[in-house]
């Protein structure tokens, strides 16, 4: 006679604890960015594709907006330029843009598009520029109060969610780098297409509004948004857009696109969106798949603190 240890059963648990999530949001768009400082680490790429991938697998219609500053700064310089950053920007002369888009669309995202497809034919990469999809004004920073140039640094003034919805309906993860296509007068002038650097969290802000999404998910080098930033490390869990709107002038650089991406994509029809700690490996898996979430989850108004899921 022989007895068997369901070993297992824990990991049916976790299972079946994702069951209600993925029921809910079976065939609903998440949008997420992939940034910065998680990004250079192998490992957490590697742990990255394959939860996006499950999601897809899973039934959901994963979208990614990646980053990439340290690698453009790294590749600025290697060639002996420096970088700049004025209002959390990236001061984007002519000649910066093209190592931007050169490193963007032609480093960063085909790594990720590589990463993905090793699970097979899904992925697809696109930069804004592909198909209209982001159209751009020139952008001004604004330094305490003073409208600064900041080169070419795009403002999105359109989306165009067309090619994205379509690789979408076809099954694929589109992969999509953070520049746009001008439609300035000046640029149309000078007679070749300009284009624009913008911020990979307002990019995926935008574009999750675009599709209404169902989530937004940013991926980032800290647990979420502290409360007392860098004093205290107590990670706010959940708030509304009005709380939130109420903390924006008193956030530090790096989160700020971040925490305005997440209020524009709340304000207009994104569900929830959420800043998590791209630094755990399966951050996506954990927060979307485990009842107690991690991070920070921003809710429209409408819903109560308690009430949104
Ligand atoms: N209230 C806050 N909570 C968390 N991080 C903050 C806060 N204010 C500023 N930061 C800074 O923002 C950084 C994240 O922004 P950034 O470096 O642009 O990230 P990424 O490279 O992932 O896009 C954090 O590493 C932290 O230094
Ligand atoms: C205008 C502007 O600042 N653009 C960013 C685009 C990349 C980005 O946003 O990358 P992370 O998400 O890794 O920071 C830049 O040039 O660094």
């Amino acid at each position: 006679m022989s007895t068997r240890k369901h070993t297992a059963l824990p990991k049916a648990r976790t299972l079946i604890e994702a069951l209600p999530w993925l029921t809910r949001h079976h065939g609903k768009t998440v949008v997420i960015k992939f940034g910065g400082n998680a990004m250079i680490d192998e490992e957490l790429k590697r742990a990255f594709a394959q939860d996006v991938v499950f999601l897809r697998h899973a039934g959901l219609r994963p979208v990614v907006v990646h980053g990439g500053g340290p690698q453009i700064s790294a590749q600025l310089d290697l060639l002996g330029l420096e970088s700049e950053f004025k209002g959390g920007l990236r001061v984007t002369t002519p000649e910066a843009m093209n190592i931007v888009r050169m490193v963007l669309a032609g480093q960063v995202q085909r790594e990720l598009v590589g990463l993905l497809n090793e699970h097979g034919p899904l992925a697809v990469g696109m930069t804004g520029e592909d198909a209209h999809l982001m159209t751009a004004t020139k952008h001004y920073a604004d330094v305490d109060g003073e409208r600064v140039d900041i080169g070419r640094v795009g403002e999105i003034t359109a989306i165009d969610p067309g090619a994205v919805q379509a690789l979408l309906d076809d099954g694929r993860i589109p992969v999509i780098s953070s520049i746009a296509r001008s439609n300035d007068d000046e640029d149309t002038a000078a007679g070749a297409p300009g284009v624009f650097n913008v911020n990979a969290d307002t990019a995926a802000a935008a574009l999750a509004a675009a599709l209404g999404a169902e989530t937004l998910m940013v991926l980032t080098d800290v647990e979420g948004l502290y409360e007392d930033w860098p004093n205290s490390d107590e990670v706010i869990s959940r708030l509304t857009a009005t709380q939130l709107e109420k903390l924006l002038p008193d956030l530090a650089s790096g989160m700020v696109p971040k925490m305005q991406g997440c209020l524009y994509a709340v304000r207009n029809g994104v569900h929830t969106a959420r800043v998590i700690d791209g630094r755990v490996q399966h951050s996506i898996l954990l927060e979307i798949f485990t009842d107690e979430g991690i991070g920070t989850m921003v809710v429209p108004d409408a819903n109560t603190i308690e009430g949104a899921t």
